[in-house]
């Protein structure tokens, strides 16, 4: 591609000449070590180091153009001076890999919680009902039925437009994180669909205030296609606040709600079944819920809401999500005979905990076990919060540690034990090791009480614990397998 193809809308504060903008360009990179002859290299100052102070490596590795939105002269290669680096590889890597996302029915879901098992939900309609799907997000990215891992909800604009280019799905679901959306990482990006699913206390150790945290979800609304459509729920009050903004620009909400003016509006949401009644256009109609709790509910019924506005009718919808199997580490059930009942959940926010244990307690649970920590150096601001809900809702709770993110384990402990002493009760105890913690949990459970484990989900353990396991789900099982050997000894 020649350099004036790649650098086009692209507000630039240096003169490209003739000769320049036939340069050859073979390739793009923000990462120094990614840059092979013939590149461009864009130059970004992050959170933790500057792509700037990298140039020289990159010129090594033999990058002919290096852009970047410091004031720089440079000798060996020509600088080319732009506004803002990471907007720049937005429009740059849109450019490089031929705008894929326009030819793509491209779905972005937004929201503190609920974007994952959505996506998921989602999908699984999509495909049941004869469409191909991406998705990229948290657990994985998923492309041409192929799974790739993945270290970012929402991955760089450079690598989302790789994903794009690579795909021969007709539709793409991508997970819209608020880290993702102020970093440019969805720049360039067109949806057909923004699905704004909830906000709640989170990630305030990024954006200072939720007003600051809302209008960066906003900012995915900016990036719909011409007749885009937005889908909402406004049972939240963000949700409810989004549909007032939308609405004057001229974009076309749907949303869902319990209220008549929603439309679909959610009739009977009983805690305890797994049922959801709802009304669109004065009809009535029941769906299937398959996973458990309320909250499951809303993302069920956005899911259902995007796969009607695609197209596909609403009984081939209702008879598709009586298949969905569920997601990785999200309300997971692990229920076997004579043991207690063990959910995994991803439950990171006070609201989630909430959701979790009251779903539990409606779904039959005698007493609710809660297992969770904190992780380290994330919002601090919402420990408080999540310790008074379990410690008012569960019947014991055990704290213990989740990823300490270079906290070291003494201060994590410490810091347990402050945060119980000011806002715990005399249900809860502290066992450090996370896989000692489930187990104690699991052995003091009865038969009809629940073990709810939040936090990690589907994900691995970062640091080793005492009985060598890889995950909860697997510490679960470990655990599970010696309580089953030692009921079969003890009934002999
Ligand atoms: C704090 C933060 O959000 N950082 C994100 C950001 O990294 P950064 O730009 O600050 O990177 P940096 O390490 O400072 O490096 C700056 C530049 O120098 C370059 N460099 C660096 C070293 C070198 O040798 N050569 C070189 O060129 C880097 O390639 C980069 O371009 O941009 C990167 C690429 O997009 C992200 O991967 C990275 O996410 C980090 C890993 C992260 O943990 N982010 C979390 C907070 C996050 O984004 N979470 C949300 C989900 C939140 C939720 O809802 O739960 C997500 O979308 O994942
Ligand atoms: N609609 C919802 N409302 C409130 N809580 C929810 C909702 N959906 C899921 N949760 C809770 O949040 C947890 C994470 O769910 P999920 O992974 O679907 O959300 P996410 O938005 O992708 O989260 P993250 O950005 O942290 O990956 C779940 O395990 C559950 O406890």
């Amino acid at each position: 591609m020649l350099l004036r193809d790649l650098l086009r809308e692209l507000s630039i504060h240096t003169n490209i000449d003739q000769t320049l903008s036939k340069i050859e360009v073979k390739g793009i990179a923000d990462n120094s070590k990614d840059v092979k002859p013939g590149y461009v290299f864009i130059a970004i100052k992050g959170f933790t180091s500057d792509g700037h102070d990298y140039i020289t490596d990159a010129i090594q590795n033999g990058a002919t153009i290096i852009i970047g939105d410091q004031s720089l002269n440079l000798d060996v290669v020509p600088y080319i001076k732009v506004d803002n680096s990471r907007q720049a590889l937005g429009i740059i890597s849109k450019n490089y890999y031929q705008n894929p996302s326009k030819d793509k029915i491209m779905i972005g879901i937004t929201g503190t919680n609920g974007k994952t098992t959505t996506s998921y939900i989602l999908k699984h309609l999509l495909e049941q009902n004869g469409k191909s799907c991406s998705i990229i997000g948290t657990i994985q990215n998923i492309v041409n039925g192929e799974t790739l891992s993945s270290s970012n909800t929402t991955p760089s604009v450079l690598m989302l437009n790789k994903l794009l280019s690579e795909c021969k799905d007709e539709i793409v679901i991508v997970e819209v994180s608020s880290h993702g959306l102020t970093q440019f990482r969805v720049e360039g990006i067109q949806f057909d669909f923004g699905i704004f699913t909830n906000l709640y206390h989170e990630h305030l150790d990024y954006h200072s205030t939720m007003e600051e945290y809302f209008q960066a979800k906003l900012l995915l609304f900016d990036h719909l296609k011409e007749n885009g459509l937005a889908i909402i729920n406004k049972d939240n009050y963000w949700g409810e606040k989004l549909v007032s903004i939308l609405n004057p620009r001229g974009i076309k909400a749907y949303t869902i709600g319990q209220s008549s003016d929603n439309d679909i509006q959610l009739l009977d949401l009983a805690t305890n079944t797994s049922t959801i009644s709802a009304k669109a256009e004065s009809n009535s109609f029941e769906m299937v819920c398959p996973m458990p709790g309320t909250h499951n509910k809303y993302n069920t019924m956005l899911a259902f809401l995007t796969a009607r506005s695609i197209g596909i009718p609403q009984n081939l919808i209702q008879q598709s999500m009586m298949s969905f199997q569920g997601v990785n580490g999200r309300f997971e059930t692990i229920r076997q005979e004579h043991t207690p009942t063990v959910i995994i959940d991803y439950a990171h926010t006070p609201d989630a905990v909430f959701h979790c244990i009251t779903s539990a307690k409606n779904y039959g649970a005698k007493r609710v076990i809660h297992v969770f920590g904190f992780r380290g150096n994330r919002d601090k601001t919402k420990r408080p919060e999540m310790l008074a809900i379990t410690s008012d809702l569960s019947d014991c709770y055990i704290l213990t540690l989740d990823d300490l993110n270079n906290v070291s384990e003494e201060e994590m402990i410490e810091t347990l034990e402050e945060l119980n002493r000011s806002y715990g009760n005399h249900k809860g105890m502290i066992i450090p090791d996370r896989t000692l913690a489930i187990q104690k949990a699991i052995e003091m459970a009865n038969d009809e009480d629940w073990v709810m484990i939040t936090g990690k989900g589907h994900e691995n353990y970062q640091q080793d614990f005492h009985l060598n396991t890889f995950s909860d789900k697997d510490t679960v099982q470990a655990v599970l397998h010696e309580f089953t050997k030692q009921e079969i000894f003890n009934s002999n």
